[in-house]
């Protein structure tokens, strides 16, 4: 299968294709024409067929998608088709609440440690997961055959965290602390910034927007 030069924006859409699909298999779909995904996704089916078809298309005319390869396919460029073994650095409020989130592993991603400076977090476990002590994160890692690193700490220690992190071999890091650490970070190294209040300011946007929208239209009447 051809991946090259796919656009960032189709990557981007992928994993709610992945998810829609999962759903179309747990319900039992074997296949789905792109005017039915159309119509769940609310996506035009032109962009559907145009995104699925930077992959060598998928979809035969008159059969549509075989959804269980198509998922499968989606999966694999998503890197979804193996593990990745993860550690949640920082185990307050969002690192334990990430932590209890089952849905992860279910997708690939099996948490396998769980860090803090806390001295009282020590041996704690969240969902059967001890707590260790930074100290003990080097060998860890090592051993563990750590991929990925979620940070989940003070924003201010975040930078400091992923060099040592990078230093003992994780590859990636799933950044949580408020800092945009991929412009400090080696090119080689994958940084995911997830900025929850974003989503929220893109939301409030939206909602300014439709009372004001509500309000022209009322005023018109
Ligand atoms: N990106 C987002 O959308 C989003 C949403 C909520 C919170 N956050 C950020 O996530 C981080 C954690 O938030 P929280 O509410 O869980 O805070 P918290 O205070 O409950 O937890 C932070 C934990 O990090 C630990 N810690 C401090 N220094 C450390 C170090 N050097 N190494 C390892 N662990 C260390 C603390 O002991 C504590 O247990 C904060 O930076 C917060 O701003 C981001």
């Amino acid at each position: 299968m051809e991946e090259k030069d796919i656009s960032r924006a189709v990557i981007k859409r992928l994993p709610r294709y992945y998810r829609y699909l999962g759903e179309l298999m747990e319900d039992g779909v074997e296949r789905i024409s792109s005017n039915e995904l159309s119509g769940r996704m609310k996506v035009t089916a032109s962009q559907i067929r145009q995104d699925l078809n930077n992959f060598g298309g998928f979809g035969q005319q008159g059969y549509g998608y075989n959804v269980k390869y198509l998922h499968s396919e989606i999966a694999k460029i998503l890197g979804l088709d193996r593990t990745h073994n993860m550690i949640i650095v920082g185990a307050g409020n969002l690192g334990q609440a990430l932590a209890n989130y089952t849905q992860f592993e279910k997708q690939g991603f099996k948490i396998v440690g769980i860090f803090d400076v806390n001295p009282v977090m020590q041996g704690v476990s969240v969902r059967g997961i001890e707590i260790r002590m930074i100290d003990e994160l080097p060998e860890f890692v090592k051993d563990n055959h750590v991929e990925i690193a979620t940070l989940t700490l003070p924003k201010a220690k975040a930078l400091d965290m992923a060099k040592l992190l990078v230093d003992v071999g994780v590859k990636a890091i799933w950044n949580f602390a408020h800092t945009d650490l991929n412009l400090f970070m080696p090119e080689d190294v994958i940084v995911e910034n997830v900025h929850l209040s974003e989503s929220l300011m893109r939301l409030s946007y939206n909602l300014s927007r439709f009372e004001k929208d509500h309000k022209q239209e009322q005023g018109k009447i």
